[in-house]
């Protein structure tokens, strides 16, 4: 940085006098940019952010629907895609506007796009998963016992994430709020990715 100022004051012209750091800012400013050779620029001198696909996923039950319902409430400018699920509709589902309903084969071919961030929800520990399923009161035990044996295989892949937010009993408001986190930090990343839109 310094070997960066002396390069710039070496090369300014001799008969460009500086304006002592006395002067008025408008002086200040008039005497730097001659010296400089060109104005200040008030271009922003970060590039836009490019845009950033967030997927969430996590076991049954464990709130990715509670999670993305409140990010709808308390975050503008973010658009929220119908996504895509290996389960079975449940009563009151629609198909394209709650979920795509689609094969198992179907959803890793979708989750394996490039370009995006994947989160992985979890709840603070399985009983407090199973208690939650339970209260939800859509499963049978025979959709329970699946979809905890299934969550037992999920949490192993936690690694192949990018991030892991905990959605702990009654802390719903946290676990959007380390969301926001991620997406502002994803943001203010300077390697972007590149998303097709
Ligand atoms: N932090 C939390 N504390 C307590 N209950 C919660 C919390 N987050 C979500 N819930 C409740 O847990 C239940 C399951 O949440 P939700 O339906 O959002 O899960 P999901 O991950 O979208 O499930 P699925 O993949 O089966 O659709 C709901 O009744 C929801 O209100």
């Amino acid at each position: 940085m310094a070997s960066d100022i002396k390069t710039i004051v070496s090369k300014r012209s001799p008969y460009v006098p500086l304006a002592p750091i006395t002067a008025d800012k408008p002086e200040i400013f008039r005497s730097l940019e001659a010296a400089l050779g060109s104005p200040f620029s008030t271009e922003p001198i970060s590039p836009p952010p490019k845009p950033l696909i967030i997927v969430i996923s996590g076991p049954s039950g464990v709130g990715k629907d509670a999670v993305i319902k409140k990010l709808r409430g308390v975050r503008e400018g973010i658009h929220f895609v119908v996504t895509a699920t290996s389960r079975a509709m449940r009563p009151g589902e629609v198909e394209g506007i709650d979920y795509y309903f689609v094969s198992k084969e179907h959803y890793i071919e979708i989750y394996t796009w490039e370009f995006c961030r994947f989160i992985f929800l979890v709840a603070e520990n399985e009983t407090a998963l199973v208690e939650r399923l339970v209260e939800r009161k859509t499963e049978t035990t025979e959709t329970l016992l699946v979809r905890i044996s299934t969550a037992r295989q999920e949490v192993k892949h936690v690694k192949d994430f990018d991030y892991v937010v905990v959605n702990a009993e009654g802390k719903l408001d946290n676990a959007v709020k380390l969301v926001e986190s991620i997406i502002d930090a994803e943001k203010a990343k300077v390697n972007q990715r590149n998303v097709r839109i």
